[in-house]
C-alpha cells in the first residue's frame, strides 16, 4: 500500500529545504514526504567543517553525483565532469559556500523578457531578505536580519587582505566596495563572503539552517534519504505521487495536494522525462510512454564556465592547501584549533578570498574582436549591473595536489563567464534514474565565450603576479607558452612584479595557446540551471510563472532549474530566492498564511 501524503518533495536540495521548511513551519498539519538520493548531511564533517569541503568531491563521494556529458568535438573530444550534491540539504550542503547574489536586471528578465509576472528584482529582494542573515550588516538595504542562511566575511587570510589591497593599487579606476551583493553594485574589488556562521564557523546550508529544525519538531514532515526517485505517477496528466526505490525495494507514495520536483537542474528534467513529460522523440527513444508533449524539457542547458590558472605563495602564506591536498595530520592539527577556538582559524573559511564581478572598460575592449565588442554592446553596455566575468582569488588550489610538493603554498585565481552564450541539452537516454544521460555541456561552443575567457585569463594573471607573495607560476595551470614569448610562463623562484610593471603583451600565436588552454581545462561552476525553464509554453517553456508544468495537474518544478536565463553570481542564493517564492505560490494555492 502507498504511504499518503499532502505533497512530496521529489530531491531534498536547496530550494526543497527552503519550500518544505517554510509550508511546514506556517502548517504544522499538513503531511510533507522529501524524497532524496542522498544521505542525511547534519552529523557529516565533511558538510559542516568549511576548511574541509572539497572532500565532498573526491572520488568515492557519497555526497556528490558525478554526471559525465557526452564528449565535446570542440573541446577535443573531453568530456567534462558536472558535480552536484547529492544529500539533504543538495548543493548547499556540499558546495564552495561562495554567497553571491545576481544581479536585479537578471531577475528583471525573468519577469519581462520570459514574462513571469511576481518574478522581477522588486518582488523578488523581500524574499532575498528573508533567506539570510546577512552578518556583517544585518538589515542593511536589500539584506536580512533573520534568515536561516548566514552571510558571513570572516576568517580572511592575510592572502585575501592584500589580495584586495594589489587590486586597489593595480586597479584604481574600479576600487573596492564592502558589498556587491547588494543586487546592483559591480566592477568593485570585495572580501567575497561566504556561507558559514561567523558566530559558530560552520558551514550555513539550507538542510542545517531550514529543514533539520522542522524534522526535529514536526512529525507530519517525513524524509526518505538514501532514494531514488524514478518518476511522478499521473492519473491522467493529474500527478497523484511518485514511484522511488529505496534498499532495493521499488515503493509508492501518494500526494493528495502537489508533487513538487526538487532535483536540481540535472536531476528535475531527467524526472519529468522519465514520468512521461518532454520532447516525444526523446521519451520514445528512451522507451517512456508520452503523458505531456513538452519539448522544452531538458532542451536548454546552462551553466557558468570556469577557467582557472594558479601561481606559487611564499612558504609563509596561510592557505587551504593541506586541507585540499588532504594532508590528514595538518587537517587534524588544524581541526583541533577550530574546534578549541569554537570555530575560528582556516577550517571556518572556504579560502575564497577576494574577487570582483568585472565588466571591461571600453579602452580594455578595443583590443577585442568586432563581433566581441558588438555583442558586449547589446548585451552588456547598458545594463549597468552586468560583469562579464566573476574573477577570484584563493588562498589554495582547488584539486589535487599530487603534482606539487608537499606543503607547497598555491593561489587559484579563476574567471567564470557570468552570461555565456554557449548552451547545451540534458535527456534521458532510457528509463533507469542511474543510468547516464545524453549530456550536452555547450562549453565555450560559442567563440565569444572563448574570447571572453581569453581575456580574461590575460587580465586575470596580472593581478595575480602583483601579490606580495607571489612566487611564480604553476606551468600546468597555464598556455603552454614558448620560451621565446613575451607572455612565456614565469617559473618559480620569482619575486612580485611592481603595481606598475606594463602588462604582458602576447602574439596571435600566444593567444592561440590561451585558447588550446581554454579547450583543455574549460569547466563547470556547478551552476546547471535552465533545464525546466519558466517561460512561455510556446517558447521551449517548461514551467509557467506559478511553477505548474505545462499540460499537467497537481505538478510543480521548483529549484535552479527553472530558470529561464542566466544569472550573473554563483547559483545557491538564486536557488534560495527560487524556494521563497515557491513557497509563497504553494502557500497562496493551499490557503495557508507563511509567517
Ligand atoms: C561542488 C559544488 C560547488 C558549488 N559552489 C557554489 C558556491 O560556492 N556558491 C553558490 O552560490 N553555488 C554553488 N554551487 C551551486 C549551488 O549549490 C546550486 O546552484 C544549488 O544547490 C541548486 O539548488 P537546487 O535546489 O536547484 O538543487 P540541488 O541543491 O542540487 O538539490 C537537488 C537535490 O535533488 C536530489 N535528487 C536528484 N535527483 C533525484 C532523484 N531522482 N531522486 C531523489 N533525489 C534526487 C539531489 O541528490 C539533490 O540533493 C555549487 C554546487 C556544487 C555541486
Amino acid at each position: 500500500m502507498s504511504a499518503e501524503y499532502d505533497l512530496i518533495f521529489v530531491g531534498g536540495g536547496f530550494a526543497a529545504c527552503v519550500t518544505a521548511s517554510r509550508l511546514a513551519t506556517a502548517d504544522p498539519n499538513l503531511k510533507i514526504l522529501i524524497v532524496e538520493q542522498g544521505p542525511h548531511s547534519e552529523d557529516l564533517p565533511q558538510v559542516a567543517v568549511p576548511g574541509i569541503y572539497l572532500s565532498n568531491m573526491i572520488p568515492g563521494s557519497t555526497t556528490q553525483r558525478f554526471h559525465m556529458s557526452n564528449p565535446v568535438e570542440h573541446l577535443g573530444g573531453r568530456v567534462a565532469v558536472v558535480p552536484t550534491g547529492r544529500a539533504l540539504g543538495g548543493g548547499s550542503a556540499v558546495n564552495s559556500m561562495i554567497y553571491a547574489r545576481a544581479s536585479a536586471s537578471d531577475f528583471d528578465e525573468w519577469k519581462n523578457v520570459h514574462k513571469n509576472p511576481g518574478w522581477g528584482a522588486e518582488e523578488l529582494t523581500p524574499l532575498m531578505e528573508k533567506l539570510e542573515t546577512f552578518q556583517p550588516a544585518p538589515g542593511a538595504p536589500t539584506h536580512g536580519s533573520t534568515g536561516g542562511m548566514k552571510g558571513s566575511i570572516g576568517n580572511t587570510t592575510q592572502f585575501g587582505l592584500e589580495a584586495l589591497e594589489v587590486a586597489k593599487k593595480y586597479d584604481p579606476t574600479r576600487g573596492s566596495a564592502l558589498d556587491t551583493n547588494d543586487l546592483k553594485t559591480i566592477d568593485k574589488w570585495v572580501l567575497w563572503p561566504k556561507w558559514v556562521d561567523e558566530t559558530t564557523g560552520r558551514r550555513s546550508d539550507a538542510a542545517y539552517e531550514f529543514l533539520y529544525p522542522v524534522l526535529k519538531t514536526n512529525k507530519n514532515v517525513a524524509v526518505s534519504v538514501d532514494s531514488d526517485v524514478n518518476r511522478v505517477l499521473f492519473d491522467g496528466t493529474r500527478a497523484t505521487g511518485i514511484e522511488y526505490t529505496h534498499n532495493g525495494q521499488t515503493l509508492t507514495a501518494k500526494a493528495s495536494k502537489l508533487v513538487v520536483v526538487s532535483a536540481g537542474t540535472l536531476g528535475s528534467s531527467a524526472v519529468l522525462e522519465r514520468s512521461g513529460v518532454g520532447a516525444p522523440e526523446v521519451l520514445k527513444a528512451a522507451g517512456v510512454e508520452v503523458i505531456v508533449d513538452l519539448p522544452g524539457v531538458g532542451a536548454d542547458y546552462q551553466d557558468h564556465q570556469l577557467l582557472k590558472q594558479a601561481v606559487y605563495l611564499d612558504d609563509s602564506a596561510e592557505t587551504l592547501d593541506f586541507a585540499h591536498g588532504g594532508d590528514m595530520p595538518k587537517i587534524g592539527m588544524h581541526m583541533e584549533e577550530y574546534k578549541a577556538s569554537g570555530g575560528k582559524g582556516l577550517l571556518a573559511s572556504n579560502g575564497i578570498e577576494t574577487g570582483i564581478k568585472y565588466k571591461p572598460s571600453a579602452q580594455e575592449l578595443e583590443g577585442l574582436s568586432p563581433e566581441f565588442q558588438k555583442f558586449f554592446a547589446e548585451k552588456f553596455a547598458t545594463k549597468s549591473d552586468k560583469g562579464l566575468v566573476w574573477i577570484a582569488g584563493s588562498a589554495g588550489l582547488l584539486g589535487p595536489h599530487d603534482d606539487f610538493e608537499p606543503g607547497a603554498k598555491l593561489s587559484m585565481w579563476c574567471s567564470m563567464l557570468l552570461y555565456p552564450e554557449s548552451h547545451g541539452h540534458l535527456h534521458i537516454r532510457t528509463k533507469n534514474v542511474n543510468d547516464p544521460l545524453d549530456f550536452d555541456c555547450g562549453f565555450v561552443r560559442s567563440p565569444l565565450d572563448l574570447e571572453a575567457l581569453r581575456y580574461s585569463y590575460k587580465r586575470t594573471r596580472e593581478y595575480a603576479r602583483r601579490h606580495p607573495m607571489y612566487r611564480g607560476e604553476v606551468h600546468q595551470l597555464h598556455p603552454a607558452f614558448p620560451s621565446s614569448s613575451k607572455a612565456a610562463v614565469a617559473l618559480p623562484p620569482q619575486t612580485p612584479v611592481a603595481i606598475d610593471a606594463p602588462d604582458f603583451t602576447y602574439t596571435a600565436e600566444d593567444d592561440k595557446l590561451i585558447d588550446e588552454f581554454v579547450g583543455q581545462t574549460v569547466s563547470t561552476t556547478w551552476h546547471s540551471m535552465s533545464t525546466c525553464a519558466m517561460k512561455p509554453r510556446a517558447k521551449g517553456g517548461v514551467v509557467d510563472s506559478n511553477l505548474n508544468v505545462y499540460g499537467t495537474q497537481s505538478l510543480k518544478v521548483g529549484d535552479l532549474s527553472i530558470s529561464p536565463s542566466n544569472v550573473g553570481a554563483n547559483s545557491g542564493a538564486t536557488a534560495g530566492v527560487i524556494g521563497e517564492k515557491a513557497a509563497v505560490i504553494i502557500a497562496q494555492e493551499l490557503g495557508i498564511q507563511l509567517a
